[in-house]
């Protein structure tokens, strides 16, 4: 048998969360469920979102804190269910285990999920308590 050989590496540095950034916003840009609404509220603007992304994640994986923003505010407003949720969760599992391998590509997917799961049920309780306003 040949010996198999890994490519995938563990995440060390801000390269690393470059690729993975960079990668897997490749990917959602791809995606016909998740590019429209991307598109419509980033716009020309990707250049700066990835560059907070990198930040997020730098924050998040290498304990470097260089992000200081509150992820879900900007959320809050965008028209998406459990479905897109699902999709998001789909294509970064996918993005972590084609590229990484490590405590830090585990700890990464972990952290994705239960973020996308506290977002999903925050948006839905938002929905619901602006629809109470409107429908009285
Ligand atoms: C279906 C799922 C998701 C969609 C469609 C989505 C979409 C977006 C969009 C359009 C923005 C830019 C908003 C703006 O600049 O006005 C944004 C920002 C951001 N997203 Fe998401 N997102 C999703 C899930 C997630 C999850 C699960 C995480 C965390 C693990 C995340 C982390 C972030 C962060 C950190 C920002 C930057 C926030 C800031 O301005 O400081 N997103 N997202």
């Amino acid at each position: 048998m040949e010996p198999s050989i890994e490519r995938r590496q563990t995440i060390e540095g801000l390269a690393d969360i470059k690729l993975l950034v960079d990668t897997f916003y490749g990917k959602v840009r791809q995606d016909a469920l998740l590019a429209p609404i991307f598109n419509e509220r980033i716009g020309a603007h990707w250049p700066q979102h990835l560059e907070k992304l990198y930040k997020f994640w730098q924050t998040v994986l290498l304990k470097e804190h260089t992000y200081f923003g509150s992820p879900f505010t900007p959320h809050a407003l965008l028209e998406i269910d459990h479905t897109h949720f699902r999709k998001w969760v789909g294509l970064f599992v996918e993005t972590i285990d084609t590229l990484f391998v490590g405590e830090r590509a585990e700890e990464a997917k972990w952290r994705a999920q239960k973020m996308a799961e506290m977002f999903e049920y925050k948006n839905a309780y938002y929905r619901k308590e602006s629809e109470k306003r409107v429908g009285g």
